[in-house]
């Protein structure tokens, strides 16, 4: 049984906007789900009706089986994490963690016995007698996600949690928070813009676009398989290269053909796939670690070519080219190592294994 089912959610507000339109959305007990989007694609409209903050205008959400549509937030059995950790300031660690549970009437003992262990789990054991105001950005999270822990609800809730802390603590309250799930396996929603947090924490991410679902996931299947031109821009970083090109059909051999002459054999294993947009307008999507300096040419399926590098961005671990083909822009990844300047030509090799084709109309992934 699904521990969250979304059926045919729709949330207009007043005024007529639809931030929801009828989305689909079983998530499985002990699953990690992340909703990915740009701002306004509706991942808190759809995180703040699974939460009961929200009505709902159409459709049903269930949790543990039962329809939650017309239940409060506080009997709904979830536990939610927001940006803003929203600490009592004039309440020890200990007892905003207890709070909820103090609330609800729980024995002294069963809540020490709680707090204690959700204070282990979260490594802020020494921390249980201080104040909020004398803690850093990084524990103060870890006390929002421990008050969540203690209540053991059937799903936590999180929306946006780490878009308050700066870029390196992010990245180790990232981590932090897939430690936890791993220890708690408590069924998880999470709600962010960042793709790399989507990526890096989910089970399966749900990317949604214009208050729908575009795709949903695990991280590698979307990264790898792509079903349309949105979701293919937004995984990954830097993002998928688009460049305008017409699949031709030359003596019973497919082709693709880029700006500036540049030609590019369809794989075999493609080929039944791409037939039917022969003589078609399409985009050429290939991402930039599949597009690099002419190294091992004994794999399968490289196209090489010459491009004219216009920016080069050493990383450190890597070095990103930039160039412009007839407008469209194309970044390619090269080692370190590799000599690369502004102006002079160089070969590059197209890895066509990891090509993908677009109708530009649809936006589809053929
Ligand atoms: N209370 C409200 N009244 C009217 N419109 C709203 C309200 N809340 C959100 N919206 C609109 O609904 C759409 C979806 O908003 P929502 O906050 O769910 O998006 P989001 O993807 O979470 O964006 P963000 O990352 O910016 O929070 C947007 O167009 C937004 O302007």
């Amino acid at each position: 049984m699904a521990q969250v089912s979304i059926r045919k959610v729709v949330k207009a507000y007043e005024g007529g906007v639809q931030a929801v339109k009828g989305i689909d959305l079983e998530i499985a007990d002990h699953e990690f789900v992340v909703l990915v989007g740009p701002s306004g694609c509706g991942k808190s409209t759809t995180l703040r009706m699974i939460a009961g903050l929200e009505e709902i205008t159409g459709g049903e959400i269930a949790i543990g089986g039962t329809v939650v549509n017309d239940i409060p937030p506080r009997d709904r059995d979830i536990a939610m994490v927001f940006q803003n950790y929203a600490l009592y300031p004039h309440m020890s660690v200990y007892e905003n963690m207890a709070f909820g549970l103090t609330l609800r009437k729980f024995p002294k003992e069963e809540i020490k016995r709680r707090v204690e262990n959700a204070a282990r789990i979260l490594d802020i054991t020494p921390l249980l007698d201080r104040k909020p105001k004398a803690l850093s950005g990084g524990q103060r999270q870890r006390v929002a996600m421990g008050r969540a822990i203690v209540r053991d609800p059937k799903v936590f809730l999180f929306d946006e949690p780490l878009s308050n802390l700066d870029a390196k603590l992010r990245v180790q309250m990232r981590t932090e928070i897939k430690k936890v799930h791993q220890t708690v396996k408590t069924t998880t929603v999470y709600v962010t813009h960042d793709q790399v947090e989507a990526m890096t924490l989910a089970d399966r991410v749900v990317v949604m676009n214009h208050g729908i679902i575009e795709q949903v996931g695990p991280p590698q299947e979307l990264y790898h398989h792509p079903k349309t031109r949105f979701v293919a821009g937004f995984i990954g970083s830097p993002a998928m290269n688009f460049i305008p090109a017409r699949v031709e059909n030359g003596s019973g051999a497919l082709r693709v053909t880029l700006p500036n002459g540049i030609t590019v054999p369809v794989p075999e294993s493609r080929t039944a796939r791409y037939q039917t947009a022969a003589g078609r307008e399409v985009l050429f999507g290939i991402r930039p670690e599949h597009l690099t300096e002419v190294k091992n040419l004994d794999r399968d399926n490289i196209a090489v070519f010459e491009l004219t590098p216009e920016v080069i961005e050493p990383m450190g671990m890597e070095t990103l080219v930039h160039l412009w083909l007839q407008g469209a822009e194309v970044c390619c990844r090269i080692d370190p190592t590799t000599p690369a300047e502004p102006g002079r030509p160089m070969q590059f090799a197209a890895d066509l294994n990891h090509m993908h084709l677009i109708d530009p109309e649809s936006g589809k992934v053929l």
